[in-house]
């Protein structure tokens, strides 16, 4: 059963509808100093909605720590399988989907609205949703993870296809 309730006038599009609780789904997730109120937000929210939520830093504010330094270990984390979906924030949320993407297996994208939140999951199978912390906040945010998680992969012929080329580039490119 679909657990996200669009708002009114808040058009979503949804190729499928989820059949698993949502709820079982471990989340990981992950910021640096551009994202660290809106990282803490985020646990809390989900926490409070029953999500099993890892959030593997940063612990602390530090305005001088690096996004790659803090998204390895949620990216990580998302291809041995101890989570099974990823949200990532720093300032722009650009920084986090550059160094995630290079880790093969995660599919990471930045997001700032609701239709590529769950079509980036339905079409590309995307496993981390990034952020921009100095972009978007507040009612939004929350909206955009809600969709996220909820969205399911559709296993059609043509994303299947796609994504295997996907794998074969990393293949291809594997040192
Ligand atoms: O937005 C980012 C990368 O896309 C980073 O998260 C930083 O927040 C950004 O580079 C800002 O850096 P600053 O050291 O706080 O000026």
């Amino acid at each position: 059963m679909h657990n996200f309730e669009p708002k009114a006038g808040f058009i979503v599009n949804y190729e499928n509808t989820p059949t698993k609780n949502s709820r079982d789904m471990k989340v990981g997730i992950a910021a640096d100093h551009g994202g660290f109120d809106q990282k803490q937000e985020i646990f809390d929210y989900l926490t409070e909605k029953g999500y099993e939520v890892t959030d593997f830093g940063a612990h602390e504010f530090d305005e001088c720590d690096d996004y790659p330094d803090r998204v390895k270990p949620l990216a990580l984390a998302l291809v041995s399988g101890e989570v099974d979906k990823g949200i990532a924030i720093c300032g722009s949320g650009v920084g986090v989907t550059v160094a995630a993407n290079k880790v093969p297996g995660v599919r990471a994208a930045l997001i700032t609205e609701a239709y590529s939140a769950h079509q980036g999951v339905e079409h590309d199978n995307m496993n981390l949703m990034c952020l921009g912390g100095r972009v978007i906040g507040g009612v939004l945010i929350k909206e955009l993870v809600e969709i996220f998680l909820t969205a399911e992969y559709v296993e059609k012929e043509r994303f299947q296809r796609r994504l295997r080329k996907v794998e074969a580039l990393e293949r291809e490119f594997r040192k």
